[in-house]
């Protein structure tokens, strides 16, 4: 089974731990995607994989194999990263043909190889072309074309998309769906910022932050029902509004009072231990309505109109100190700024989180 074990892995640059000690099983073929903020450590635990950084403590297993101490090159993996690196020279039959000439394949296997994987990518027609006629979008589909001719085990991709523009990379974000389907027992780990590649593309999402795993899970599991505040505003976009409150009466039901003043009661359960504690009360831009009665959750002023066409974004000032409460209405909607608004919200779509920003709902 050509899975991944990885077993507290560690990783410092010298006195500086960036990698905590993950644990994190992957199935073959499974498609994860890693996301976490700006240095979070997905790229250093990505290479460690690929056996281009050194572990520094705890076991990585590929194939049920301990691969700490295995070359890249023995571990049976292809990596794509965001710049192509094609040989400038080579058409691109030789490009995705180059690998497997310096390993001494049969000229046939070549052909087979090579064929099978342009057809998969869609690069027939281009195959006698030089990389620079190509456009961003087909030289990444070279590059991971070279790679699936490696017929590796395990798949890395470095943010393949983000050197193309937002055209091109909704049609490669394509692409590399189709390959993960095609490619049904080859398992497939992808490191990006873009929200829409790793819901779209993930089987399971493992969300990073600071060196560590604050969740993982599938994309909408983790939309849903995110385990901490970070989960929370991190997955979504715009991030979930996230209200200071206090529990004012736990309970299978809990009874919160946001700021501001107005009380809710939640079907979420709160243990008795936690009643006048403060907590957070979310929801996200895209839950929130137009309240038509006096059973809202909370009134303000709209600062911002952002009318995009298909949804408006209405941005409500003063209720939380230092940041908006973002409401996402579907269509085009007569609000103009300054306007005083109430809001509600789908009940079965609130969320709480403890003083320590823990899920009462997960
Ligand atoms: N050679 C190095 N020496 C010291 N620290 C390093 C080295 N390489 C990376 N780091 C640190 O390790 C942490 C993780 O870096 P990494 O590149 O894995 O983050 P990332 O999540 O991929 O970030 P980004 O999304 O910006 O690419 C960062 O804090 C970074 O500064």
């Amino acid at each position: 089974m050509a899975g991944l074990q990885l077993k507290n892995i560690r990783k410092s640059y010298g006195a500086v731990d960036v990698i905590h000690g993950i644990d994190l099983d992957i199935k073959q073929g499974e498609f994860i995607v890693f996301v976490g903020p700006s240095g979070c450590g997905k790229s250093t635990l990505l290479r460690m994989i690929a056996g281009l950084e050194e572990i520094t403590g705890g076991e990585m297993y590929i194939a049920d194999r301990l691969v700490n101490d295995v070359p890249p090159s023995q571990r049976g993996i292809a990596m794509v990263f965001q710049s192509y690196a094609l040989y400038p020279h080579m058409t691109v039959y030789d490009n995705m043909a180059f690998g497997m000439r310096i390993a001494k394949e049969g000229k046939e296997e070549i052909d087979r190889r090579v064929r099978a994987a342009a057809d998969i990518l869609q690069l027939t027609q281009y195959l006698d072309r030089l990389p620079k006629a190509l456009s961003g979008g087909q030289r990444q589909r070279v590059a991971i074309g070279r790679a699936i001719c490696r017929d590796p085990k395990v798949f890395l991709f470095d943010e393949p998309l983000s050197n193309l523009d937002a055209a091109l990379r909704v049609a490669t974000r394509i692409e590399i769906a189709r390959l993960g389907e095609s490619m049904p027992d080859t398992t497939m780990i992808y490191v990006t910022h873009d929200q829409v590649e790793a819901m779209t593309l993930a089987d399971r999402i493992v969300v990073l932050s600071g060196g560590h795993i604050e969740q993982v899970g599938p994309p909408l599991e983790l939309y849903e029902r995110p385990a901490n505040l970070f989960v929370a505003q991190f997955i979504g976009s715009p991030a979930m509004n996230v209200i200071p409150a206090k529990i004012t009466a736990a309970g299978p039901q809990t009874t919160v009072t946001l700021t501001g003043g107005k009380s809710v009661t939640l079907d979420i359960a709160t243990p008795a231990s936690d009643n006048g504690k403060t907590a957070s009360f979310g929801i996200r831009p895209e839950d929130l309505q137009i309240a038509t009665d006096d059973n809202f959750l909370f009134e303000g002023t709209v600062a911002i109109v952002e009318a995009l066409g298909e949804v408006t974004l209405l941005y409500i000032e003063g209720l939380v100190d230092g940041q908006p409460i973002i409401a996402k209405l579907p269509g085009i909607l007569d609000i103009k700024r300054g306007q005083q608004v109430r809001f509600t919200g789908d009940k079965t779509k609130l969320h709480m989180f403890n003083a320590e920003g823990q899920s009462y709902r997960a």
